[in-house]
């Protein structure tokens, strides 16, 4: 008998996943192998940077008291005593009228407090004029100047790009705690289905939710190991979903979650004993998703529609796996634009639409790409973007400003708030 499945909103749909999420875990990672992961400890400047007054042009180091009342007809010339290259120590303090030739990145002789840049110097035989005055300070990069030691300069559950690896770097983090990446065991229902290299054949098509979502992981930084296909067989499905719990952190699968007589998945979960959160959402695509707990353990029910596939993925799995990562950020990065083109479905549900972002021009624009239902792989391969298109809303007119999700990038002006 079709069981009749009440569906909920969006919003109370994350709430209720993200309560459900187990504590992130953490794992000691070398530096070398650190970028792409979550940190999970802030980086806390060491010593200040600089750590020393230092020279940020090569030049002359000298005491700006000495330089008083030099002008273009009142020069004022130094003698040099000594020299310094970066990486070296000065060899003593400077007298009156006294200067150290001074290589970039050379900490300044102490009571040193001004450079002057070759650019600015005359030079003569033993030493060089000027022809301006020195403030104090000028030409100088100050110790602690870009940071003070003690500071938190990256909070925790932020991602590590290449700037942070710089960071831990300065301070010596040879290695950092990082998130402990969650292991992701990816399976496909269907007769129908066939492998990437197999011929086509009468009523089959070829996977590719599972290859997609495999890359959906992978964007993340998130390993998955393939389980394979689950045949329209419960046994058979219930086995390999099993199996892959046991091995796995977490398990999604797509296709055979809705109401059709091989749609095995919500048997499955009912043998298990496992926990469903819900089983329908008000969204288009991807209303069948399901979200399963078992022993602390998700278990994503993907629909098998391509695009309500890939939408699932990264409105809900997303999030989870991010968040159990301990990220700060789970959500799509969100900002708004231009739509450029009538779109007048009405949208009964939450309507999220593959779309084409651009802002090349003077304001950001927005388009649906193309073929919009929920069984469509071609609008997600043209799409950059997820237009979000409120339930209850009749159609947008071109020109009205809607909202828009960026997968895979980091590029939003913030992370998407769930209306
Ligand atoms: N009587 C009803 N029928 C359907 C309903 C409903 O409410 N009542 N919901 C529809 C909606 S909405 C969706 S979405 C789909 C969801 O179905 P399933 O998630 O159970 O997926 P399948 O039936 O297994 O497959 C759907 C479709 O996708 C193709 N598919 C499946 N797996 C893959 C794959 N790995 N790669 C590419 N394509 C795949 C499959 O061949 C089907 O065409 O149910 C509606 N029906
Ligand atoms: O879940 Mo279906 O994707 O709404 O089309």
């Amino acid at each position: 008998m079709v069981q009749i499945r009440k569906p909920v909103a969006v919003k109370e749909a994350l709430e209720l996943l993200m309560a459900h999420v187990p504590a992130p875990r953490a794992e000691t990672a070398a530096l070398a192998d650190s970028y792409g992961r979550i940190l999970a400890e802030p980086v806390v400047a060491s010593h200040d940077v600089p750590p020393f007054h230092r020279a940020p042009y090569d030049g002359f180091a000298i005491r700006s008291e000495d330089s008083r009342g030099a002008g273009e007809h009142c020069r004022i010339s130094f003698r040099v005593v000594g020299h310094i290259g970066a990486g070296q120590m000065p060899a003593r303090e400077l007298g009156e009228g006294e200067a150290v030739r001074i290589m970039t990145g050379a900490p300044l002789p102490p009571n040193a407090d001004a450079v002057v840049m070759l650019e600015q110097a005359v030079e003569d035989g033993q030493g060089f004029a000027i022809r301006k005055p020195f403030r104090a300070w000028e030409n100088v990069s100050l110790r602690g100047e870009d940071a003070k030691a003690g500071e938190v300069l990256v909070e925790q559950g932020n991602l590590i790009h290449p700037g942070v690896v710089a960071l831990l770097a300065t301070f010596g983090y040879a290695s950092v705690r990082v998130a402990r990446k969650p292991v992701v065991g990816l399976m496909t229902t269907g007769t129908e289905l066939l492998q990437v290299h197999e011929p086509l054949a009468p009523g089959k098509i070829r996977d590719s939710n599972g290859p997609m979502i495999a890359a959906q992981l992978a964007r993340l930084g998130i390993p998955s190991r393939s389980y394979g296909f689950v045949r329209d067989d419960l046994d058979q499905a219930f086995e390999l979903v099993r199996r892959a719990l046991r091995e796995t952190d977490c398990v999604i699968t797509t296709g055979g979650v809705s109401v059709g007589d091989y749609d095995y998945l919500p048997a499955i979960y009912e043998r298990l004993g496992a926990k469903v959160l819900f089983n329908k959402v008000a969204m288009r695509p991807g209303s069948v998703t399901t979200v399963a707990v078992w022993e602390g353990k998700f278990l994503f029910g993907l629909s098998g529609n391509p695009s309500a596939c890939y939408v699932g993925f990264e409105i809900f799995a997303r999030p989870a796996l991010l968040r159990m990562m301990g990220s700060r950020k789970p959500y799509l990065p969100h900002t708004q634009a231009v739509l450029t083109e009538d779109f007048t479905k009405p949208n009964p549900f939450t309507r999220f639409v593959r779309a084409v972002y651009r802002h090349d021009g003077s304001r950001p624009t927005v388009a649906p790409a193309g073929f919009n239902k929920s069984n469509a792989v071609s609008s997600i391969a043209r799409s950059n973007a997820l237009m979000v298109l409120p339930g209850g809303s009749r159609g947008f007119r071109r020109g009205a400003i809607v909202d828009v999700l960026l997968p895979g990038t980091e590029e939003g002006e913030a992370e998407w708030r769930i209306p």
